[in-house]
C-alpha cells in the first residue's frame, strides 16, 4: 500500500482551522485529535468542530477519538462525513457492534490500541476493521516523544494483518516526525500521523512531501 500522511491539527492554531487544513493540501487525510478531559487528560474538541471543518475542506477526515463511550458517540461523526473514524479499544464495550456502525453510516472503521495495548487478543477482529490505529505515544497530547517500545509491536501486528489478506491499514500515531518515521516504515506501518513535525515546520506542505519520502524508504 502507498504512504499516506494524516497531519494531526491538534498541533495547529485552533481558530484557524480552516487555514491548517488549506496549509496541507498535499495531505491524504487530515487527523482530528476528539478528546474528552476522561479517557486521557486534556479536551479539544468535538462534532459541531468536526461538522464546521468538514465545510472548510475537501480533505477527508481522519477522527481519532480519544473519549470515554464511543459505542455511543463514534456513529455520529461517521454520519456527519468522517471518512475514517477510529475508537479505542481501552474504551469500547461494544467494539464489534461500534465498529459496524461506523462502516454502515460510511465511514472507514478504525480501531486504536494504546502503546501498553497488546494486539494479538484483537486478531479476530480484523475482519471488522479498515485500520488499526497503534498509538506510538501514550495518547492525550501533542508533542510527545516517540515509543521505540512499540516498534516490535508494529511488525507483529503487520504480520498479522498480513496473514489476513493485508486489507487492514496500519496507522501510527505519536512522535511521527523525519527521526522516526522511516523505522515506523521499515516495521510495517502504511499510514502516519504526525502533528508537530508537520504544524512546527515553517512550511507544513514541504513537511508532508519530507515525511512521504522518508516513509517510502522506509
Ligand atoms: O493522538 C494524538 C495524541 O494523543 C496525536 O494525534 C499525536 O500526538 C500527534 O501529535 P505529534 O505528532 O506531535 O506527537
Ligand atoms: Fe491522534
Amino acid at each position: 500500500m502507498a504512504v499516506q500522511i494524516s497531519p494531526s491539527i491538534l498541533s495547529a492554531d485552533f481558530a484557524r482551522l480552516a487555514e491548517a487544513a488549506a496549509a496541507v493540501p498535499n495531505a491524504d487525510w487530515l487527523h482530528v485529535d476528539v478528546m474528552d478531559n476522561h479517557f486521557v487528560p486534556n479536551l479539544t474538541l468535538g462534532l459541531p468542530v468536526v461538522e464546521s471543518l468538514l465545510k472548510a475542506t475537501s480533505t477527508p477526515l481522519d477522527c481519532h477519538l480519544m473519549i470515554e463511550d464511543p459505542d455511543r458517540w463514534a456513529p455520529s461523526y461517521a454520519e456527519a462525513g468522517a471518512g475514517s473514524v477510529t475508537i479505542h479499544v481501552e474504551a469500547a464495550k461494544a467494539p464489534v457492534r461500534t465498529l459496524r456502525q461506523i462502516r454502515r453510516a460510511g465511514a472507514r472503521a478504525g480501531l486504536a490500541l494504546n502503546p501498553a495495548t497488546p494486539v494479538e487478543p484483537y486478531e479476530d477482529l480484523l475482519g471488522e476493521l479498515d485500520m488499526l490505529l497503534l498509538m506510538t505515544v501514550d495518547p492525550g497530547f501533542g508533542g510527545q516523544r516517540f515509543l521505540d517500545m512499540v516498534l516490535p509491536k508494529i511488525r507483529r501486528t503487520r504480520e498479522l494483518v498480513d496473514r489476513h489478506g493485508g486489507q487492514v491499514w496500519l496507522q501510527v500515531d505519536g512522535g511521527v516526525s523525519d527521526a522516526t518515521i522511516e523505522r515506523c516504515a521499515e516495521a510495517g506501518a502504511d499510514v502516519f500521523v504526525a502533528g508537530n513535525a508537520v504544524y512546527g515546520a515553517e512550511d507544513p506542505a514541504r513537511a508532508v512531501d519530507n515525511l512521504r519520502a522518508l516513509a517510502a524508504k522506509g
